[in-house]
């Protein structure tokens, strides 16, 4: 069963040297494994996050682990537009390229609560705030071309709804589906962004991880429960972090931007993730909600 649940590994033998990589989240869990074998491939990966001294300790045992010192912290809270600015600001000031995104950083089932915007958490945290930072780093990755972008979703983006007039869950709120909506968020951003990036080099792909033992059921007592008594079938972070890792280093992907990769396979997506109509309704609303002209 655990074989089962484990599948999907990461075979590409990419080397990174020369190479800028920044990972959302990469203080714990997924985010933590996939900076950690970025580095080990010689690339400088900068790790974004939330909480800077969590960052620094995580920065130091990569850098012990794999003996690579170009490992660095950044802040970057995503539930504050002005915190994603100022990384971005600093980033760009600080680095020529940007060969690999990975928006990584998510929460899970977190009561009813607003980001310093204003946005329902999940939706901004784990979508408005990726799009914001991917659209302020997008000529710095298409000056770095060829150049990836993963989008850290999950197959609870099947229950997921694009409620136009609840986006922020004011009318109604279920903790667990503002997280799969924020998930189809995901999927439907890669989509449409993957159609504006035709021709430029730069790609991108969305990714289910898999059920990997980290800390993203810490506000469900149930799910930390459920984690706790099938630990041992679930996925490592570890294991968790291949697909991403394969998205981002796999050669001869291209051709597979804007797709679901689940397993280091395309996976299939729900009818939803897959309309366009919608899809580019929600970058437009994304870009109103942000201050971003609409183009
Ligand atoms: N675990 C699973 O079974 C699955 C996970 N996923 C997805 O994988 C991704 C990684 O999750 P996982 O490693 O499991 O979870 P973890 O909770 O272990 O890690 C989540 C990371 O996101 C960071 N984060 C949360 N809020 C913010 C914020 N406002 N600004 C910046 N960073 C923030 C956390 O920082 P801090 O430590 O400071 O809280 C942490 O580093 C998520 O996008 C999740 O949705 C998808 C499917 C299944
Ligand atoms: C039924 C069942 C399981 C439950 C899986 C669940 C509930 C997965 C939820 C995943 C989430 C929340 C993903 C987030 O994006 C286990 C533990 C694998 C053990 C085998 C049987």
């Amino acid at each position: 069963m655990r074989k089962m649940l484990s599948s999907g590994v990461c075979t590409s033998t990419v080397q990174l040297l020369g190479k800028v990589a920044v990972v959302t989240g990469a203080n714990t869990g997924i985010g933590k494994e996939t900076a950690k074998e970025l580095a080990q491939r010689g690339a400088r990966v900068y790790l974004a996050c939330r909480d800077v001294q969590k960052g620094e300790l995580v920065a130091r045992e990569i850098q012990t682990v794999t003996g690579n010192q170009e490992v660095l912290v950044k802040k970057l809270d995503l539930a504050d537009t002005k915190s994603i600015r100022a990384f971005a600001k600093g980033f760009l000031a600080e680095e020529k390229h940007l060969h690999i995104l990975i928006n990584n950083a998510g929460v899970m089932m977190c009561p009813y609560s607003k980001t310093a915007d204003g946005f329902e958490m999940h939706m901004g945290v784990n979508h408005l705030g990726h799009f914001l930072l991917t659209l302020l780093l997008l000529e710095k990755l298409k000056e770095s071309a060829p150049s990836r972008i993963v989008n850290v979703s999950s197959f609870a983006h099947h229950l997921g709804r694009i409620h136009f007039h609840n986006l922020q869950g004011e009318k109604f709120y279920s903790a667990g589906l503002a997280y799969c909506h924020s998930k189809l968020a995901n999927i439907l951003f890669t989509r449409e962004l993957a159609r504006r990036l035709k021709g430029s080099s730069v790609t991108t792909y969305s990714v289910h991880p898999g059920t990997v033992n980290s800390e993203l059921v810490r506000h469900s007592s149930v799910m930390r429960w459920m984690w706790r008594l099938f630990s041992f079938f679930i996925k490592t972070p570890q294991q968790g972090a291949q697909t991403s890792l394969y998205c981002a280093l796999t050669e001869g992907l291209e051709s597979l931007s804007g797709n679901h990769f689940s397993d280091c396979h395309v996976a299939w997506v729900s009818a939803k993730a897959r309309n366009e109509t919608i899809a580019r309704r929600l970058w437009d609303v994304s870009c109103d909600l942000l201050g971003i002209p609409v183009d």
